[in-house]
């Protein structure tokens, strides 16, 4: 099938930012469409958001150069070219922006674009799209990183870490680990109101309370956890991600009211690590802290899973300096960090060489497109994050994976597999 047509529009996402939705319309009547999703505590070397600057509009946040760029540049270049020819017109969206940054026509254009196509292409195919990703050998769901407490630039002045997750790998089935981590999610909110704390929500949809410290917000999901009638360490484990660029600069960490070295940062996780059932941590460091980096991996890269998600920004030569380095052991996939569909698996497939794990994420300005969902079952990522379990562009992942699992007769949920170096 030949793509006949391509349309964007101007949508909002969840923060009520505008972002770009493409359609590609193909000759046997199908149609494929995308949204593209926006980041908060972006890494400075993600692939270039194009936003208008018309401080007329949106307050300069406006899409509609890039969505000129899909109509008038992208879309005629692709008209009469197969659908199913994924990679032949990816490389031709590199080649159109002409740019390394993707500033040339914008990422969030390339991408949903991008995402359309496989989109439409599954639609002609009358497959589900994870299938026409991944083939049949698609049949793994991902293990879910839910982010229950909303710090850092998702939340107003709480507390320095970005993201609480709970991770229940010790469930048996994706549905059922939703249910424990729902289950958990509603008993933490009943041991915030006991503590007379705020149960309003940050932008991933996690409770941002005015904790005093990090350790508490860990010890009152733990807390919640094991009245909800589960085991930390057992049915219930944790993931942060400080996104710790975010509290760096001139070479100190600003945490917690102190100012801290890297190896003083180091020492701080590793006592996390050894006081808390955690299993992942992003972004530890920043993402010019090279050297911390490697200090970091060096102490607790046998210990628990190092995740670079600002440091490679799904970059694969970024990647690649890392995997020489021997900087983390795994890293954050998110699309629009790059661009293309394309780029993303070929970061993925340099990941899995070097035996790094791979993390497929949501952004914190999201829509209710479910694409990652999909994403993640096609490419047997092993593990997602997109958020709690209120805000329905969160929740509308984790309901198109329960769907995912309910049609595989023999899916698979790799659990506590995924963690088994890190539990002791
Ligand atoms: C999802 C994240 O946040 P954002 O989309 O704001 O970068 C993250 O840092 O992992
Ligand atoms: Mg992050």
């Amino acid at each position: 099938m030949v793509i006949k047509k391509v349309h964007a529009r101007e949508i909002l996402d969840s923060r009520g930012n505008p972002t770009i939705e493409v359609e590609v319309f193909l000759d046997d009547g199908s149609i494929g469409r995308a949204a593209v999703p926006s980041g908060a505590s972006t890494g400075s070397r993600e692939a270039l958001e194009l936003r208008d600057k018309d401080p007329k509009r949106f307050k300069g946040r406006g899409v509609r150069k890039a969505i000129a760029n899909v109509m008038e540049i992208i879309g005629p270049e692709l008209i009469g070219l197969s659908v199913f020819d994924q990679e032949f017109i990816d490389r031709k969206l590199i080649i159109l922006d002409g740019t390394p940054d993707k500033s040339g026509l914008g990422a969030n254009a390339l991408l949903g674009v991008s995402m359309a196509v496989a989109r439409a292409a599954a639609v002609s195919l009358d497959l589900p799209l994870f299938r026409y990703l991944g083939g049949v050998t698609a049949g793994e769901l991902p293990v879910p990183m839910m982010n229950v407490i909303n710090g850092g630039r998702h939340a107003d002045n709480n507390i320095d870490i970005q993201e609480f997750m709970i991770v229940p790998a010790g469930a048996s089935s994706f549905s059922e680990a939703v249910r424990m981590a729902a289950e958990v999610f509603h008993t933490l909110k009943e041991v915030l109101q006991e503590k007379n704390y705020s149960t309003s929500v940050g932008d991933e949809g996690g409770f941002a309370p005015n904790l005093v410290s990090s350790k508490e917000a860990i010890e009152t999901i733990l807390h919640a956890a094991s009245r909800a009638g589960y085991v930390p360490g057992k049915d219930i484990f944790l993931a942060l991600d400080p996104a710790a660029s975010e509290f760096y600069s001139d070479g100190i960490y600003h945490f917690e009211g102190e100012d801290m070295t890297a190896s003083q940062m180091v020492e701080y996780y590793a006592d996390l690590v050894q006081k808390y059932p955690i299993v992942s941590i992003e972004d530890g460091l920043a993402e010019d802290d090279w050297d911390g980096w490697s200090i970091l991996t060096e102490k607790l890269g046998e210990r628990v899973q190092l995740v670079g998600d600002d440091i490679f920004v799904t970059n694969p030569a970024i990647l690649q300096r890392g995997i020489d380095k021997g900087v983390a052991n795994s890293v954050l996939i998110k699309l629009n960090q790059i661009g293309t569909i394309t780029e993303t698996l070929a970061t993925m497939r340099l990941a899995r060489k070097a035996g790094y794990t791979t993390v497929l994420s949501h952004r914190s300005g999201e829509t209710e497109d479910t694409f990652i969902a999909d994403f993640a079952v096609g490419t047997q990522v092993g593990q997602i994050k997109s958020g709690s379990l209120s805000r329905s562009e969160r929740v509308a992942k984790y309901n198109q994976l329960m769907r995912i699992e309910e049609t595989l007769k023999e899916a698979v949920y790799p659990g506590v597999e995924m963690y088994r170096k890190y539990i002791r």
